[in-house]
């Protein structure tokens, strides 16, 4: 769980406002925020207000007690001697810091200023002139805009960018706008040279063959971004840019005598003053990175840049990525690399995936995020491959639908107990999905659970974000998106402190929980009969010890046929108690087809998940019949509102020691007791 503060409720930074619309006139302008400033507003625009947290200046330290390292290029292919130092140089600081400066790394200075100098004639062009190339789509070759996430980001940068993308397909020089042309490719080529070399440096201070980077192709793609921070009225509201990593290989910086550029580190920002004639080099995500190559030795290092009342400042990144030329090439850890001590940290997956995912994950606002800001189109990384979507067909067959269990009298009248263990165990076997009513938790708590999640995701963005964590695993590298937010809370054993759980439904979640956990309990007596048990056998086994709970919200899809709202999947719990709302979506797929799960008023949905297995045995010993071979659910899209709210609840995986479990624990046992048991769903 993110560390929540008790009762430091946020109060929202900025009053409710259709920032969607403000954000589209401003877009439409195509002038970007320099296109502000010439108009002289006094006052800076509220969709570039920052959160004032996000903006803070006080972390960083007076002294220079810490300051990025400045590495001396001169003789580095000269001279042995000096190359090896260079390489420990570069390794220590690429681990350190994942960032350092460059002198005497062989572009002239004249160049370098050169460019400096076009980046600022093409902002200075007639509006008409630039406006040819405002355009928010990126697979043109070149793109200026005002930042590339404007339309899906919760607060705008105070910059405008041109992106040019430049290897291994460069634009035709009549595409390029004329300030650039001619210059360009020169300054392409030089970085390409010196690319070629940072990679050597860093392949050889892993250990590798120098030319091991180049080969799996680190420097096949080149793009510059062309920033343009203009003067700020009121530079403490927003920010050049906001805090992120480069979801790059490396990244080679040109900045100018502004300054305003910083870098985490150890939890204080610090400054990289501008050096006349360096660069600033940075590792970037590809590198450190999800799709690991080094696994953990480089480090991708969160960095910002503040807005300023002087300007305009401008600064020329070189990215080196296969981004802008997708490249299907799978990244993972280098094997050279790894060892026992070293095993791999990250699985492989493409460039583009991850810069994607990356992206929208740093708004940390989910698909409501999206939604709110009002997109009309489904992001790419959200599509499913059309097998996963359409694989099997939905059943319209009325004769199949899932059994509802009447729980009424269970405890009272022997009679009734040993039909609803019946049902549970042909339920069980036959589905392994099935509804139960009269079970003890009163309608209005769940009505008041499912309004306590809409309430949860309907609070402004800079409460939730709180909340927001990826710290239980880095490698969110499934292969599409679910268009799902969720929220989730371990309620047993160790439940959290209640001043950590959201104010807007802890309540709820306390008093839902407690009354699942009963249920719960419950239907492990009647599971145990109905596996010829005593009924206390696997509550004896501390079945019911564990519950997590998952509060998921799908928000209204504007494509729902290329999505998902939750991939095929089989829950890796014990068993699982679902309370959905009325909008539909979940299916089971039975017999090779999707089963619809209709929402019963009052009842809830059990998935007996894990203990499936302990019936497909017992059933194989009994009857003679296996029932399905997996119990698989998955949940299908459709086109609804945005009311949609799920709560979703699981006992988790605690205390195997059973006989009867012994022989598939193994399986398990990688999840076992943690909330990733639940990230395969993502
Ligand atoms: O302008 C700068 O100094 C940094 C820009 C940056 O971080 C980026 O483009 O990723
Ligand atoms: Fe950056």
């Amino acid at each position: 769980m993110a560390p929540v503060n008790a009762g430091e409720v946020q109060t929202p930074f900025e009053p409710k406002y259709d920032r969607a619309s403000e954000v589209k006139d401003f877009d439409d302008t195509k002038t970007g925020v320099k296109g502000l400033v010439d108009a002289g507003i006094s006052e800076v625009p509220r969709i570039f207000h920052q959160p004032p947290d996000t903006v803070g200046k006080t972390s960083v330290p007076s002294a220079t007690q810490f300051s990025i390292p400045v590495i001396d290029f001169q003789g580095v292919k000269e001279d042995p001697s000096t190359h090896k130092e260079i390489v420990k140089q570069v390794l220590n600081a690429s681990h350190e810091w994942g960032f350092f400066q460059i002198i005497n790394h062989g572009i002239p200075v004249s160049v370098l200023e050169e460019m400096k100098v076009r980046a600022r004639r093409f902002y200075e062009l007639d509006d008409e002139l630039k406006k040819q190339f405002y355009t928010r789509d990126t697979s043109k070759k070149v793109v200026y805009n005002c930042n590339f996430d404007l339309l899906i980001s919760p607060a705008a940068n105070w910059r405008d960018t041109v992106y040019c993308d430049m290897a291994p397909s460069p634009p035709k020089p009549e595409e390029l706008p004329e300030p650039f042309r001619g210059m360009i490719v020169e300054y392409t080529d030089r970085m390409m040279s010196l690319g070629h070399l940072l990679f050597e440096l860093i392949s050889e201070s892993l250990g590798l063959n120098p030319d091991h980077l180049v080969k799996i192709d680190c420097a096949k793609g080149l793009g510059h971004h062309f920033h343009y921070y203009p003067a700020c009225p009121q530079p403490e509201l927003t920010i050049g840019a906001s805090k992120h990593a480069d979801s790059c290989f490396l990244t080679v910086l040109l900045q100018d005598h502004i300054g305003g550029l910083q870098v985490l580190y150890e939890n204080q920002w610090i400054n990289v003053p501008p050096v006349p004639g360096a660069l600033v080099v940075n590792i970037g995500d590809l590198l450190q990175a999800s799709p690991l190559i080094s696994n953990d030795r480089l480090v991708s290092v969160k960095h910002r840049v503040l807005a300023n009342s002087v300007g305009p400042r401008i600064s020329v990144a070189s990215f080196f990525s296969t981004y802008f030329n997708p490249n299907p090439r799978l990244y993972g850890p280098i094997k050279e690399l790894l060892s026992s001590d070293n095993p791999p940290k990250y699985r492989e997956t493409t460039v583009v995936e991850t810069s994607e995912l990356k992206a929208f994950d740093d708004t940390k606002a989910g698909v409501k995020g999206l939604v709110d800001v009002g997109i009309t189109k489904v992001p790419r990384i959200f599509h499913q491959p059309p097998e996963k979507l359409h694989k099997f067909p939905v059943s319209n067959d009325s004769q199949f639908s899932i059994p509802v269990i009447d729980l009424e009298g269970v405890n009272n009248d022997p009679i009734t107990r040993k039909e609803v263990v019946d049902k549970v165990g042909n339920a069980s076997r036959k589905w392994g999905f099935f509804h139960v009513i009269n079970h003890g938790i009163p309608v209005s708590v769940l009505e008041e659970m499912k309004d306590g999640v809409r309430r949860f995701y309907e609070q402004d963005d800079e409460v939730k974000k709180q909340y927001y964590t990826r710290d239980f695993t880095k490698s969110v590298t499934s292969l599409a998106v679910n268009w799902r937010d969720t929220f989730f809370s371990r309620m047993a054993p160790g439940p959290p402190k209640v001043e950590d759980l959201p104010p807007v439904f802890r309540d709820i979640m306390v008093n839902y929980s407690k009354q699942v956990m009963n249920l719960g309990n419950l239907l492990l007596e009647l599971l145990s009969e109905a596996l010829g048990l005593k009924p206390d056998h696997l509550k004896d086994m501390d079945c019911g010890g564990g519950l997590l709970m998952l509060c998921h919200y799908y928000p209204g899809c504007p494509e729902p046929e290329l999505a998902l709202g939750t991939s095929k999947h089989a829950d890796n719990d014990f068993f699982t108690v679902l309370l959905q709302d009325p909008i539909g979506g979940l299916q089971v797929l039975h017999e090779d087809k999707w089963i619809d799960v209709p929402c019963s008023p009052g009842a809830l949905v059990i998935n007996i998940a894990y203990f499936e297995r302990c019936f497909r045995k017992r059933g194989a010993q009994s009857a003679g019949k296996l029932g399905r071979t997996e119990s698989f659910s998955g949940m299908f899209f459709q086109n609804f509102g945005p009311e949609t709210v799920r709560t979703y609840q699981g006992t988790n995986f605690f205390g195997l020691d059973n006989d009867m479990f012994v022989a598939k624990s193994t399986e398990l046992c990688g999840l076992c007791g943690k909330v990733a048991s639940f990230m395969s769903y993502w």
